[in-house]
């Protein structure tokens, strides 16, 4: 049952006009709890909470857009885009959601996915990745769209693993990777399904910074944003839009094709096949 969940935020932002009212449109009583806002000194902690893995369901993807776009609402600057679940950034696509879905609900998965997307990458505010866990394909991606990436050293990994699963990345995965780590690294990683550990991720330009602890990230996560933010608001959206305008005009011409695509390509007996398999690789594991 749809319901209305207001949060209320008393001590306002200095860059938030207004202190935050989040209005979510909620699909389930828990949507309200997968992402949690926080306000900080001139921007905002973004940070998803879907126990155990922040895996990218439809209602967390909804509740993802629905946050930045009531940040954009009340005129932040930026934020810091990270996870509430301990040794997880995003798991990445619910893979449930791709698996025996109605037709319905699938679209409406891929077509928020693709909002989202639109959202984050094209985003007028600064934005930093705190990634403190495995950021898989999804995961990845989201990081990605920030402006920059600090990634917490451990046993996490990050990549596009897509191939893994039997299953293609979208062209907007792909030119987000391009536009992230160039055209060489891209296509042998997209081809081998390649997920890094944050030292090799660094030597490709996947992130931008490895710290040792979740601490040092997050000091280093602020001062990366404030430094953002100290560039003059318009130039430095502009500058951003001159590498990622393309991808973004790409897909927006293209939305319905894409949908298509997907639906076409994620509903084969092969994928459906393969995702199942997949499914029960992780079941076993535990
Ligand atoms: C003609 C052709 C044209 C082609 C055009 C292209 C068309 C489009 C094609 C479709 C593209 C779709 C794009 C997809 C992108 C994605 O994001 S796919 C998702 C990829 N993600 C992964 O592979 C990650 C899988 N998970 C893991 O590897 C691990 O869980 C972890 C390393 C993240 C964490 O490990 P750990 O902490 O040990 O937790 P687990 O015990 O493994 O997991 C706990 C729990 O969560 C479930 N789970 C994990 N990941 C997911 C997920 N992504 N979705 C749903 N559920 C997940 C896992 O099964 C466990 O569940 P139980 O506790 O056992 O119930």
């Amino acid at each position: 049952m749809m319901s209305l969940v207001t949060f209320t935020r008393n001590n306002a932002l200095p860059l938030l006009r207004t202190s935050i009212t989040v209005r979510i449109q909620l699909n389930s009583a828990s949507l309200s709890s997968l992402v949690r806002l926080e306000e900080k000194q001139g921007y905002a902690v973004v940070a998803m909470h879907k126990p155990p893995v922040n895996s990218l369901s439809l209602e967390m993807i909804q509740a993802l857009s629905e946050s930045l776009s009531e940040l954009e609402k009340n005129k932040c600057k930026g934020f810091i885009l990270t996870s509430a679940c301990p040794g997880i950034f995003s798991a990445g696509l619910d893979i449930r959601e791709m698996y025996q879905p109605t037709e319905e609900r699938l679209k409406e998965f891929w077509s928020s996915l693709q909002t989202l997307w639109l959202q984050l990458y094209g985003s007028k505010m600064a934005s930093v990745a705190l990634i403190n866990g495995h950021a898989p394909a999804g995961g990845c991606l989201l990081a990605m769209c920030c402006d920059s990436r600090i990634m917490v050293n451990g046993k996490s990994k990050i990549g596009l693993n897509e191939t893994k699963l039997g299953i293609v990345a979208p062209f907007w995965f792909k030119d987000t990777f391009v536009n992230t780590i160039g055209v060489r690294q891209s296509e042998r990683a997209l081809q081998l399904g390649s997920l890094f550990t944050p030292d090799e991720a660094l030597k490709i330009g996947l992130v931008d910074r490895v710290l040792p602890d979740p601490e040092a990230a997050t000091a280093v996560a602020e001062s990366e944003l404030k430094e953002f933010l100290q560039i003059p608001a318009m130039a430095r959206y502009l500058s951003k839009m001159r590498i990622r305008e393309a991808a973004l005009k790409d897909l927006l011409e293209n939305r319905e094709k894409d949908l298509n695509t997907f639906v076409n390509f994620a509903t084969t007996d092969a994928v459906q096949k393969g995702l199942g398999i997949y499914l029960q690789s992780l079941a076993k594991k535990n």
